[in-house]
């Protein structure tokens, strides 16, 4: 296969244009640079270091508002554990979305924000004692039980009147990566339609006083494709608020909604979804002769995943028998997807150009998996070289980890030409900081 017909394949571009969709709005080349947020990244590799991850701004706040615009009934949650960080958190308290968190440890986050508490909600499979205290001392809004255990533990726990939410598990294959696929049976997450689990959780809820019933939630994956997948869960839902009998004011349908990864990926389509989504529910519960709910989604990914730039510097070149692998300062530490979900990223140097040849990006850790993608760069490609690699703001500053015992990368807001940490460089001495 020659060069010309692998770069396509690959969903590689021999253009020196950007590819569409991938980064943050208004990324341009300016010659061999890409201009991030008004500011040239070398600039922000050279100011910041790398590995780095740039988070511009505008984008995150237009995606958010975008969700805002297509669906003005309803309450827009930001999926917290996307892009955990106090300053992004404000960001979604100033653009009216509403928040939720899974752990103590991410209402923490929202505490320091300052995120106001009547605008949380927590789930979780799992919430220990202690998540749930946390959740009742700051009082959040709704708590999302997920097991009949959780159901009575917080029913001792709380107090008076603490809004509760039942996960549902509707049944529905959302067609995603096993790993992130939650709508289906037989799995870990939510009271089952089939079994008649979710119906005896409304029961149960219903038993203890101090609880009070105000909705269903769902959450039938992530990075979604199909509005259609949304449509069926929707019925399914509203056949269940008309069996339980009892009045649902909130129907939470969860996020998922896709983000591009690739230039041959395109983004979810929002306002399709929102006027089927808002159809199918009028209709069914037309049908059914039920109030209609108010409307909840979580999106996460959605919002953040395109707003993020990883910045790396290339530290060495292998030529291996069939392929060419370049070895970055980073890698599965600060993004462990192409290993758990055989994720696909694009690449591109920046600050010269060059001839291309298909290359294997690979990281630094001690794994023959840490490979962080295929792509083209550079012929002469060398240690020194800065990479660019977009739709990173989504769940890896949430899933890096200190492999290795490598520090994590910053997060570097970017602007208007303005750039400034929100998250900053992790240390040797953080790091020492928990060895006893
Ligand atoms: C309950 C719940 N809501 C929302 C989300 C956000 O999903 P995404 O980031 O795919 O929009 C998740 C993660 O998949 C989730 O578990
Ligand atoms: N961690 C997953 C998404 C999980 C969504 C949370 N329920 C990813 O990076 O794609």
């Amino acid at each position: 296969m020659t060069l010309a017909e692998l770069l396509p394949s690959i969903g590689c571009s021999t253009e020196p244009v950007l590819e569409e969709g991938l980064w943050p709005d208004g990324t341009h080349l300016s010659g061999a640079d890409l201009v991030i947020g008004g500011i040239p990244a070398t600039r922000l590799a050279a100011r910041f270091g790398t590995p780095c991850q740039v988070l511009d701004e505008a984008t995150v706040r237009s995606r958010a508002r975008a969700f805002a615009i297509a669906l003005p009934e309803a309450e827009v949650v930001f999926a917290g554990k996307s892009l955990p960080c106090p300053e992004v958190y404000r960001w979604m308290a100033q653009e009216g979305l509403s928040l939720d968190v899974s752990s103590a440890g991410e209402l923490a986050l929202a505490r320091t924000a300052g995120f106001p508490a009547k605008r949380i909600v927590m789930h979780g499979n799992v919430k220990t004692s202690e998540d749930l205290k946390a959740a009742l001392e700051y009082g959040v809004s709704r708590i999302v039980v997920d097991s009949f255990d959780e159901i009575a533990q917080l029913g001792a726990l709380a107090t008076h009147g603490q809004e509760v939410m039942i996960r549902v598990t509707p049944g529905v294959d959302a067609h995603t990566h096993a790993a992130i696929a939650t709508g289906v049976e037989d799995q870990k997450f939510g009271f089952s339609l089939k079994t008649g689990a979710a119906l005896e959780a409304i029961l149960r809820v219903a038993e203890q006083p101090s609880l009070r019933l105000v909705g269903l939630h769902c959450h039938i994956g992530s990075q979604v494709r199909h509005v259609a997948s949304y449509e069926e869960t929707v019925r399914r839902m509203v056949d269940l608020i008309a069996k339980c009998g009892v009045r649902i004011e909130q129907l939470d349908l969860g996020g998922g909604f896709c983000a591009p990864y690739l230039p041959t990926e395109s983004t979810f389509d929002l306002f399709g979804f929102a006027q089927r989504v808002r159809g199918t529910l009028n209709y069914e519960c037309a049908l059914h002769r039920v109030p209609v709910p108010r409307i909840l989604i979580e999106p996460g990914r959605s919002i953040v995943a395109n707003a993020g730039v990883t910045l790396y510097r290339v530290c060495a070149v292998k030529h291996g028998e069939n392929r060419t692998f370049v070895a970055v300062d980073g890698g599965m530490s600060d993004n462990p997807r192409p290993a758990l979900y055989g994720a696909k990223y694009a690449v591109r140097l920046i600050g010269r150009g060059g001839k291309l040849q298909p290359c294997t990006v690979v990281g630094r850790h001690c794994e023959a998996g840490d490979v962080l993608a295929e792509g083209v760069l550079p012929a002469d490609v060398h240690a020194g070289d800065v990479l660019a690699m977009p739709a990173t703001g989504a769940y890896h500053h949430a899933l890096a980890s200190n492999y290795n015992q490598v520090c994590r990368p910053p997060i570097i807001a970017v602007n208007d030409g303005v750039a400034r940490p929100i998250v900053r460089r992790e240390t040797e001495e953080d790091l020492l900081r928990r060895y006893l």
